[in-house]
């Protein structure tokens, strides 16, 4: 039974935050097999109704990050029906299953052929890394899908057809699928960042290209249909404009996370608990774990279910130490951080993850020093060798990235605050410092390098790691990525 003969009528017009909420309950609690086009057109529409279709002019302006008042939707069930219906039948109308075989997996030709569909019903051009974009509602009354969105709506169209072999494979960048018996295969089905040609229909690469960051080497979220809901709620977008946020929104995107965590589907899921994370800093739900607790099991998750192969989740954590001048903690997390860069080879896919570092390090970083430096320093870190052995690490690990890619990452750019970061540590923390290096002879027997650097400390001391080997190297454009799961609606870009 399609998910819209299962729903229950009595909720609509949906006016309210508990009229969506039952609705998602009772499709996530009630079905075996969640219907992602109903629930991604349902929550687009009242994300639209409420930060796209505001009379903008009866509005003072928020002051910076105040919530606006959202006033009311109401979604109407012959609204909902009809775009339920209209890309059912887009799907079903454009796809001839006779054509692609009997087996009750999908085949790549399949999964091709729905992409195809999507992506040929898209406008010929938008801004693709706007916001509001991420949703079937949006697909279905714009013709207008992020990259995400084009994942999404692949992996919906399938579930149409009846494939329920496909699912969405998540990295903190990108987006493809899997399917087949077991999972084993899968798909580029969407585009990444800018001027790059998509790689659509092909399997993701085995060779050096999928152990950069983009992929999270081998590493990606693979999605249920109840995580495929979680990454739907996640990418809902609260914001109005660039500095203000519908609350009534970011109310419902909470609620439905919280209803998602509570059957356990974000707990093989970093980045939603991350967003959760954010939700829950900015308006606190009594009685729920604290944002600093939801960090920290996204960090526990990325460590448990993916080696410790994601970034974000320390950089969730450290952003939330830093905003809370918790500066020790976030210097420890922005160190974990580049501990993970280590395995990783710079390359032009990683520009979103670069812009990040470059904040971190060259302005996250040079506030710190400003502000510990008039003062406000609860842990006196300019005297603690412990927060400086974070920033060698932190230091260290982005060096590491660094090494071994054919394009460099640092420049004048990274050295001027690094000196100046560096000067600011009282002497007598850096004297402390204790590099010894693997002698020569023994370097050269291996070609992998190792150093150790500890900089001796009270309890404990800190050391980076080894090196990649050499011959691991990357092509790099000069292209530039946006990360088009983006929270705020990015300038003109085409
Ligand atoms: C610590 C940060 C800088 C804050 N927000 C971050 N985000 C990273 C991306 N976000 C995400 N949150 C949930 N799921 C996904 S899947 C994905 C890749 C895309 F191509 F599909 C991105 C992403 C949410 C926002 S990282």
């Amino acid at each position: 039974m399609a998910g819209l003969e299962r729903v229950n009528r009595q909720l609509f017009p949906l006016r309210d935050i508990s009229a969506v909420a039952e609705l998602f309950r009772d499709e996530i609690e009630k079905s075996p097999d969640p219907d992602l086009s109903l629930l991604s057109i349902v929550v687009g529409a009242v994300e639209n109704s409420l930060t796209c279709n505001r009379s903008p002019v009866l509005r003072e302006v928020q002051g910076e990050g105040e919530d606006a008042a959202g006033g009311d939707f109401e979604i109407e069930f012959h609204i909902v029906d009809a775009l339920y219906s209209k890309f059912r039948s887009t799907i079903l109308g454009s796809v001839d299953l006779s054509c692609y075989g009997d087996s009750k997996f999908a085949t790549r030709e399949l999964v091709k052929k729905v992409s195809d569909v999507i992506w040929n019903s898209l406008s010929r051009s938008y801004y693709k890394d706007r916001a509001h974009l991420q949703s079937i509602y949006s697909y279905l009354t714009g013709n207008k899908l992020d990259c995400f969105g084009v994942a999404l709506a692949v992996v919906a169209g399938c579930q149409v057809l009846g494939f329920n072999d496909v699912h969405l494979a998540l990295s903190e960048d990108h987006a493809w699928v899997v399917f087949g018996e077991n999972g084993a295969e899968t798909s580029e089905v969407t585009w990444h960042g800018k001027g790059n040609e998509d790689k659509r229909g092909q399997p993701i690469g085995t060779g050096v290209g999928s152990l950069s960051w983009l992929y999270v080497n081998g590493q990606p979220v693979v999605c249920d249909r109840y995580m495929e809901v979680a990454s739907l709620v996640s990418s809902v977008n609260p914001s109005f404009n660039m500095t203000t946020d519908i609350k009534e929104v970011a109310d419902i995107q909470q609620q439905l996370m919280w209803l998602l965590y509570d059957q356990g589907h974000l707990e093989k899921y970093p980045m939603a608990l991350g967003n959760l994370g954010d939700l829950e800093e900015i308006n606190p739900t009594p009685g729920r774990p604290s944002c600093q607790e939801l960090f920290s099991q996204a960090v526990d998750a990325s460590r448990k279910y993916y080696s410790n192969k994601h970034v974000y989740p320390y950089t969730y954590q450290g952003g939330y130490f830093f905003r809370h001048k918790m500066y020790k903690e976030a210097l420890e997390s922005w160190a974990n951080a580049a501990d993970v860069l280590r395995e990783y080879n710079y390359s032009r896919d990683d520009e979103e993850l670069y812009k990040e570092l470059m904040e971190i390090a060259n302005e996250l970083i040079p506030h710190i020093m400003k502000a510990v430096g008039s003062g406000i320093d609860a842990h006196s870190i300019l005297k603690d060798p412990e927060c400086f052995a974070h920033l060698l690490r932190l230091y260290d690990g982005i060096c590491q990235w660094e090494e071994g890619s054919v394009t460099p990452v640092l420049h004048i750019g990274w050295a001027k605050p690094l000196v100046n970061t560096i000067a600011k540590f009282d002497a007598s923390v850096r004297a402390q410092l204790v590099i010894d290096l693997q002698d020569e002879q023994e370097e050269e027997a291996s070609s992998m390098k190792e150093e150790r650097v500890s900089v001796k400390s009270g309890s404990e001391e800190s050391s980076s790691g080894e090196r990649k080997s050499e011959e691991q190297t990357n092509d790099r454009g000069d292209s530039l990525n946006n990360n088009n799961y983006s929270k705020t609606p990015d300038a003109d870009s085409t």
